[in-house]
């Protein structure tokens, strides 16, 4: 089976102006060596307002850790007030830019079909897309879980070359972890995941699906990530509160990179 480096990334969500960006960013780099890279990618995804900060301390000190955004529109310019180019994200040295993140599908009415715009839209413009999906607590209640992933997964993904979903990375957010500490368990985050790299084959090829990352998002933090990353089908986490926190955040990279802590 082919090794897939694990991915760890900081959705920040909309917390800390660009002042705050630079601080964060400057700790975290501090508290998480060079030597951790070379088994683990570390991203933060900070808000807009705040990636060209970020992006001058990343390219002044020369950090190893990526950044990216939590949207992008899925035109390239022209008459849409408030949204963001993936020209742009681009241009300013994003690496990913998260889409179809529940609480965009949830308080923005993002529909399976805008998410596969905006993933075809982050694909032409050379970011690789975090494409997220996940149950809701009744979908996860009456069992249907698995089902409801794939499917979301599939309408998000429809109509891609296998060449073009080699270059997306997955993230597995159940809703009712996401913010409320209540973490999936390890198992459960596996059957998710091993379900996704299924459905992946499925739509693509078995070579490629082997390769994609999918991660687990929902409330990982330090103390979690161990066993979540443990899983044979889970590469990694999509973390948001615990990555507001640089010790955290390092620790729980470290963790991701097989140790031994910072
Ligand atoms: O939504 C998430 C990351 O995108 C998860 O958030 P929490 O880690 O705060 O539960």
């Amino acid at each position: 089976m082919m090794a897939r480096k694990p991915l760890i990334a900081g959705n920040w969500k909309m917390n800390l102006n660009h002042l705050e960006a630079i601080a964060l960013v400057q700790k975290i780099a501090f508290a998480l060596p060079a030597k951790y890279f070379d088994k683990v990618d570390v991203t933060v995804i900070p808000p807009f307002t705040d990636i060209r900060s970020v992006q001058t301390v990343v390219d002044g000190d020369k950090l190893l850790l990526t950044y990216g955004a939590q949207d992008l529109s899925a035109h390239d310019s022209g008459a849409y007030t408030g949204e963001i180019s993936g020209a742009f994200l681009a241009k300013l040295g994003c690496t990913y830019v998260v889409v179809g993140h529940s609480e965009r599908r949830t308080m923005h009415a993002e529909t399976d079909e805008l998410v596969l715009a905006k993933t075809k839209a982050a694909l032409k413009h050379g970011l690789t897309p975090i494409v997220c999906i996940g149950e809701g607590l009744d979908i996860r209640e009456a069992g249907d879980h698995v089902a409801y992933n794939v499917t979301q997964l599939k309408g998000s993904l429809a109509g891609l070359s296998a060449e073009e979903i080699a270059k997306v990375v997955i993230a597995y957010e159940p809703v009712w972890a996401i913010g409320t500490g209540r973490v999936a368990s390890a198992d459960d985050a596996q059957e998710v995941c091993a379900a996704v790299r299924g459905a992946l084959a499925e739509i693509s090829d078995g070579a490629t699906a082997e390769a994609v990352r999918v991660l687990y998002g929902g409330s990982v933090n330090a103390k979690n990530v161990g066993d979540i990353v443990g899983q044979t089908d889970v590469d990694g986490a999509l973390v948001g509160g615990a990555s507001l926190k640089s010790d955290e955040f390092a620790t729980l990279s470290a963790i991701a990179a097989g140790g031994p802590l910072p």
